[in-house]
């Protein structure tokens, strides 16, 4: 992740750089507090009713809503070029998408191919995001293959840029075998960086994804059925204990599965320092859908590692949060429109991965994990916000309302709904998975929870 570059935005310079968001209840994610904000040039400088402020500031009254910190997307991919196309979603479009849904801040992946220099694949993203953010933004940097340059190319980073963390893939392509994750997770250790892993087992992958197409079984239901649980909850095992053999503290992004999930727990059990991430596609969806006959339909819900067929596995996952055994949650927004999707019309192999999620990841999770009952605002403030700020050395700048802190505030009200819709989404793919059609009668319309008048109010800077 690279340290953030404060750039005042212009609207935060005109007489508007004083803010009091009033009779509100603000949440952390240990405590609720009725509490007024108020905000100086983005920072947060008094919390407390009868405040003095100066006058002409503007007042936002937040009667009956939550003033809660901007949600922090750990896991975006904008821009990504992958599986020989671009993804739809670049980083106006993503990030603009982001704070619509309420997210403030997001952290995408610099991807580094093999061979190729870290330093110029950061700088390239660098100059392709600069421009165009609307929040602020961060980045993890790839890690495709080892060699010692790589390892000083990955100091250079951490010192000179702020990077502190570092993603190895254990499928596709680009993926990393035991004794490169074994470097890649050391290297980690000796900067004190974080060890960021997907974890797929890719060569199983490979072998099924071959005998499936081999006997005719070429649609998008051919993908799960390649890369089943167990294949996610091996590899997960095999990335910590690798990570243990190096004393590395390591980070699983986008957990899938009940047995992934057991998997990490068992690890941690036995002493694996590992935080589990999932996804708003994960808790707010299922694999179910990658067997229905539309191809736009099933291969729009196409994602690495799968969703999974069992519908009870959102809920699964949800309980495993509210009970701290997964810790955050990301969206791994990776957007490929219907045309570029159905490049793998015949060959599931062959469809582009990823899903949305970057708008609609805080509105799904309040909606299947606060309203559901499963978790309370506070938790949801640590899953979605709080508890990446601490991972990834932004706290307590950022993930808490605290004197101090940067005014990345959303203003949310809980009993405000809205129905998600690609036709009304601010992303620019034109499929969404948590739109849920009307052609299976055990889905009703989900309608999700809309944060203030129709807009997140949060007073961010951005980074240049
Ligand atoms: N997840 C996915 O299917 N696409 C994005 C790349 C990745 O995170 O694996
Ligand atoms: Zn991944
Ligand atoms: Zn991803």
């Amino acid at each position: 992740m690279s340290t953030p570059v404060k750039k005042v935005p212009i609207h935060l310079q005109s007489a508007q750089n004083r803010l009091l968001i009033k009779n509100g209840k603000v949440v952390n994610e240990d405590e609720i507090i009725e509490e007024d904000v108020y905000i100086e040039d983005g920072i947060i400088k008094q919390l407390g009713r009868n405040l003095i402020i100066p006058g002409g500031t503007r007042v936002i009254d937040a009667r009956g809503k939550l003033v809660i910190p901007g949600g922090i997307d750990p896991h975006t991919h904008f821009e990504f070029e992958f599986m020989n196309t671009t993804t739809v979603d670049d980083f106006y479009q993503g990030t603009k998408a982001a704070v619509a849904g309420g997210t403030t801040m997001i952290i995408d992946f610099v991807f580094v191919k093999k061979g190729e220099s870290l330093l110029d694949a950061y700088y390239s993203y660098r100059q392709k995001a600069d421009e165009k953010v609307c929040c602020d933004y961060a980045l993890h940097v790839i890690i495709s293959y080892w060699s010692d340059r790589v390892f000083e190319e990955m100091s250079i980073l951490c010192s000179e840029h702020g990077v502190n963390s570092f993603k190895a893939f254990m499928a596709y392509s680009f993926m990393l075998d035991d004794s490169e994750l074994y470097s890649a997770f050391e290297a980690c250790k000796k900067l004190g960086a974080v060890a960021m892993v997907h974890a797929e087992n890719g060569s199983i992958i490979f072998k099924n994804t071959e005998k499936l197409l081999a006997k005719g079984i070429t649609g998008p239901e051919g993908h799960e059925l390649s890369r089943p649980e167990e294949v996610e909850a091996e590899a997960v095992n095999r990335a910590c204990t690798i990570a243990n053999q190096v004393n590395c503290p390591l980070y699983i992004v986008h957990v899938m599965s009940k047995s992934a999930t057991v998997a990490l727990v068992q690890a941690r059990n036995r002493g694996v320092r590992v935080i589990g991430e999932t996804l708003a596609a994960a808790l707010g969806t299922d694999g179910s859908h990658c067997n229905h006959s539309c191809f736009q339909h099933s291969a729009g819900h196409v994602i690495s590692p799968p969703l999974r067929p069992d519908p009870m596995t959102p809920q699964y996952l949800m309980n495993y949060l509210a009970q701290n055994d997964l810790q955050l949650t990301g969206s791994d927004n990776c957007t490929f429109s219907t045309r570029q999707k159905e490049v793998g019309l015949n060959d599931f192999s062959k469809i582009p991965n990823g899903v949305n999620g970057v708008e609609d990841r805080m509105s799904v999770i309040w909606e299947k994990g606060v309203h559901s009952g499963i978790i309370d605002p506070c938790r949801f403030v640590a899953i979605t916000s709080s508890t990446a700020a601490k991972i990834f050395n932004l706290y307590p700048r950022k993930g808490c309302i605290a004197t101090g802190s940067d005014a990345d505030i959303v203003i949310w009200n809980p009993n405000k709904t809205r129905t998600i819709s690609a036709k009304t989404h601010h992303q620019a793919v034109d499929f969404n998975i948590f739109e849920v059609l009307d052609y299976q009668q055990k889905y009703a319309i989900m309608k999700t929870h809309l944060i203030g008048n129709g807009m997140p109010r949060c007073s961010r800077v951005c980074y240049s």
